[in-house]
């Protein structure tokens, strides 16, 4: 399906914006609109057959080809116009649809680091509330403005026909409304913007709460959270209201202004009935064209109202669609089966997650050759996940290159260099759905025999084996219906499948039971047999079981050695090792808890 095009500034108008959605869908709304007009059409002739009708009752005429003229026009007018307001809904809801898809892909290509300064309740409702306005401002708005103002000319022309004195007078009040009216839509569009700004703090909010209902609850804090949602949905409320104000006061103005014409018509046109200028069939089809002209007029002001909500919504849209994303690309093969190791070395690596925030990494050097497990360790804070976030290519250094295979990784296509890597995340996510959909997300096509293997390596078989429905058991939100240990599994395992030439993992700080532990001890150990495995630590026996530790402080690599080795010569890592993890026994070493934070 066609999307908008995404090269549009933020300062596009909005009607350019609403048009670039629309375009793909332009003969469904040219269709819906005709109809909309032949409605209108038909609803213009029934005045001049009543003129008809009231001449033949007046020269005692036979009436039964104006009554049968007028029943076909009435009849015709409900046929088209329903056939046209299905149309135009058709068409609205593949505006929505479109626009729902266009933002979807580009949110989720974002860059990591949009998403940093972006809150996520707000991106969605910028989804599902914003994307829902532009069904009423494609057809009220556009459609609306279309044949509205279409139908106004035509009946204005009509009436001018009629009896150019009386339109003079018409057109005076109409355009004295039209003045008012316009110092009202600003004062729409403001309040629009705001409420839905509102709506999207609400999902913001939200978010956070419902994400985190465990702690809230916890910490006593459902009455704070509570307060903070419903401050969002009173000012959405407000700002809605608001603009509702406005709205009505718009369109009762157009009302008013009909009858104040209607009224004004009846004094002239009975002076000019007085008077012989006209004749009294004139006057009442001039009336009839008066009450015509109300529906028109009601559907511009309409229109022009439901266009500043509307655009306040296209202006979110628009934010969201500006916001940095990577390149779409297909997704690249996974590796083959036994496919070799990669190396990764960072050279003079600096980098911040943002201009205004300090370094994180003052020039990080290390190599890693293909095969084996090297462990990073270091104080909280130091920039060890910051290493891996860097691999991902989630965020490109500010200088110094980082290379995989010798290759920089701004060389690699970054769907291809995202195939060759499994990530596990310290917090290990798991997303709802059965266990099956977690295991297959990254690779979908993993037969039966590939996944009882990774079940097997990450010691889940046994845990498969107890739940009711298997591997088709649903793990709840996140994955609350498993064990922070399970879930860790799992993820590992979800990574296993990628086949990949390069494991992160990034180890949970929390203490596993001494049986879990040895289980991932065992799993590590066996991938990295034939894996590049970099492990950001935190375990005791992790480190004792690393080819290589690399050491790093305050966003520099300080030390790289193995751990007797370091506990001998780097006297971070020894403190490390004596008050963080380890603690030293007769016999050698011991676990005393996490290896840091
Ligand atoms: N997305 C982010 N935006 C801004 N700053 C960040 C971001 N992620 C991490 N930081 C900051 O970068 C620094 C290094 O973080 P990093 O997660 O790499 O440390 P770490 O060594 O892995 O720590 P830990 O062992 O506690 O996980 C920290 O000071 C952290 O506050």
């Amino acid at each position: 399906m066609p999307q908008p095009d995404p090269s549009d500034s933020p300062s596009t108008p909005p009607w350019r914006l609403l048009l670039g959605y629309v375009r793909p869908y332009r003969w469904t709304l040219v269709l819906g609109a005709v109809l909309s007009l032949l409605t209108g059409a038909a609803g213009l002739a029934l005045p001049l057959v009543a003129r008809t009708l009231i001449d033949d009752l007046g020269h005692d005429r036979a009436i039964t080809g104006a009554l049968l003229a007028m029943s076909g026009l009435v009849v015709a007018n409900a046929a088209i116009g329903a056939l046209g307001g299905y149309v135009l809904r058709y068409t609205a809801e593949s505006v929505v649809l479109g626009a729902r898809r266009g933002l979807v892909s580009h949110l989720l290509r974002l860059r990591i680091s949009a998403v940093d300064r972006s809150e996520p309740g707000d991106l969605m409702a910028r989804i599902t509330s914003d994307t829902t306005l532009l069904r009423e401002v494609t057809t009220d708005s556009l459609v609306g403005l279309g044949t509205g103002g279409l139908t106004l000319v035509a009946t204005l022309a009509m009436m001018g026909f009629v009896d150019p004195v009386l339109t003079g007078v018409t057109l005076g009040v109409v355009l004295a409304a039209g003045t008012v009216i316009g110092v009202i839509v600003p004062r729409i569009n403001r309040a629009s913007r705001r409420a839905q700004d509102a709506v999207g703090a609400m999902g913001a909010s939200l978010e956070r709460t419902l994400g985190a209902l465990r702690t809230i609850k916890a910490s006593g804090a459902e009455h704070r959270e509570e307060r903070a949602v419903h401050a969002a949905a009173e000012e959405s409320w407000r700002q809605s209201v608001r603009a509702a104000k406005w709205s009505a006061l718009a369109g009762n103005t157009a009302g008013l202004s009909m009858q104040v014409a209607f009224i004004t018509v009846l004094a002239v046109g009975g002076a000019r009935v007085a008077t012989g200028a006209v004749d009294i069939g004139t006057l009442v089809a001039f009336l009839l064209y008066v009450f015509y002209l109300m529906a028109p007029i009601q559907q511009v002001v309409g229109a022009v109202a439901q266009y500043q909500t509307g655009s306040a919504a296209l202006a979110r849209i628009e934010e969201a669609r500006l916001l940095p994303a990577e390149p779409a690309a297909e997704p690249s093969p996974l590796p083959r089966p036994g496919a070799e190791p990669a190396a990764i070395a960072f050279e003079d690596v600096r980098f911040r997650y943002d201009d205004d925030l300090p370094y994180v990494h003052h020039g990080v050097t290390f190599a890693v050759p293909p095969r084996g497990m090297t462990a990073f360790v270091g104080p909280s804070g130091a920039g060890k996940t910051t290493v891996f976030s860097l691999i991902e290519r989630f965020y490109d250094p500010e200088q110094g290159t980082i290379t995989l295979d010798g290759r920089d990784l701004t060389d690699w296509e970054v769907s291809a260099l995202r195939s060759a890597i499994g990530y596990v995340e310290q917090d290990a996510p798991v997303l709802s759905g059965s266990l099956r959909d977690n295991l297959l997300l990254g690779n979908p096509d993993a037969d039966e025999g590939e996944l009882l293997r990774a079940l097997k390596t990450t010691r889940l078989d046994s845990l498969v084996g107890r739940l009711p429905k298997g591997l088709d058991t649903l793990v709840g939100h996140r994955g609350t219906k498993l064990s922070g240990g399970e879930r860790q599994r799992v993820a590992i395992a979800r990574a296993l499948l990628r086949r990949p030439r390069l494991l992160l993992l990034d180890e949970a700080t929390s203490q596993l039971d001494a049986v879990n532990e040895a289980a991932l001890r065992d799993t590590v150990a066996d991938v990295a047999r034939t894996t590049t495995v970099l492990v950001v630590a935190h375990r005791l026996s992790t480190v004792t079981m690393a080819d290589r530790i690399v050491v790093m402080d305050a966003g520099q690599v300080r030390a790289v050695g193995t751990h007797r080795e370091l506990v001998a010569g780097d006297p971070l890592y020894a403190e490390l090792a004596a008050t963080q993890f380890l603690a030293a026994t007769d016999d050698g070493l011991r676990v005393s808890e996490s290896v840091d934070s």
